[in-house]
């Protein structure tokens, strides 16, 4: 059982009030000690609160309710992580859109090795269709590409463990990793990577996993020049480097995590990227 002391309804209102009025989580936890209370115990009911009310916020808005998300970092925090077999550096952290970039994710050898397993097998590239739940040719996306299932090669299974070591999240909830070759004009038009839950085809993705929540793509080459991944809403893009990856996490189907993207198109050169989306649950 739960011995933590609970929140009641008039500290709730209280501590809602000092977050819309700006007070940082940091100085509400140190007002709540100031009344006396436990940090941890603090900590706590300050979570829970902020859980509650946000799913009854989203209840009265008509929004789907948010989903727990990998956290790899915190802002201001470590500028390099231990992903187990590898040093991955932090090179940028937005909250909102929730995007990290990280560098040398992967080495050299391992970008050319991904390349040489997926220019074998590659096909145009296809979109889910969440009416049918078939995916199908579609003309916003101009790239080739191939999927791999999860650990289908040992080079796939070292990545992945490493990845999921890097956004401390379950390997089981990964889906395969899918390759893309981006020749030159190909593009990724902005999209967003979750299912739309109101489309009649969306039950067949969700059935395997639950929703997607967050995506890690990975440079496997530098262009020459373009194929940056854009976050329109943001106005933001990440420079496609080879060796380093974007993440960003969306905590609800919805627009306003601003969580739409796309892959520019390259103007130069052509564009590798192996893309990594992480599910709610285990992805089978
Ligand atoms: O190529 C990129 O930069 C983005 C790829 C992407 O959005 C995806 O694979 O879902
Ligand atoms: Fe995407």
């Amino acid at each position: 059982m739960d011995s933590r002391p609970q929140i009641d309804q008039a500290a709730l209102d209280w501590l809602l009030g000092q977050v819309r009025s700006g007070a940082s989580p940091d100085d509400v936890v140190a007002s709540m000690v100031g009344q006396g209370w436990q940090e941890d115990d603090a900590v706590a009911a300050l979570e829970d609160a902020m859980r509650d009310h946000l799913a009854a916020h989203a209840r009265d808005h008509g929004l789907p309710a948010p989903e727990k998300v990998p956290c790899p970092v915190g802002m201001n925090d470590a500028s390099v992580i231990d992903a187990g077999d590898r040093q991955v550096q932090v090179l940028a952290s937005m909250l909102h859109p929730r995007v990290v970039v990280f560098g040398s994710v992967l080495s050299d050898e391992e970008c050319d090795a991904m390349v040489a397993m997926g220019r074998e097998r590659l096909k145009p590239s296809s979109v889910f269709n969440p009416d049918t739940g078939t995916d199908e040719p579609h003309e916003a996306r101009s790239s080739q590409g191939t999927f791999f299932r999860r650990g289908e090669t040992p080079l796939c299974a070292r990545i992945e463990q490493r990845l999921a070591r890097l956004v401390d999240w379950p390997l089981e909830n990964g889906e395969g990793l899918q390759l893309l070759r981006y020749g030159p004009g190909a593009q990724y038009r902005p999209h967003y990577d979750y299912f739309d839950p109101d489309r009649p085809g969306a039950h067949v993705a969700l059935a395997r996993g639950g929703q997607r929540v967050a995506s890690i793509v990975m440079y496997l080459n530098t262009p020459a020049r373009g194929g940056a991944t854009t976050f329109p809403d943001a106005r933001f893009e990440v420079g496609a480097v080879k060796g380093n990856a974007v993440f960003f996490a969306y905590d609800r189907p919805h627009p306003m995590t601003g969580s739409l993207h796309g892959g520019a198109p390259v103007l130069d050169g052509e564009k590798w990227v192996a893309t990594k989306w992480l599910r709610v649950g285990r992805h089978l």
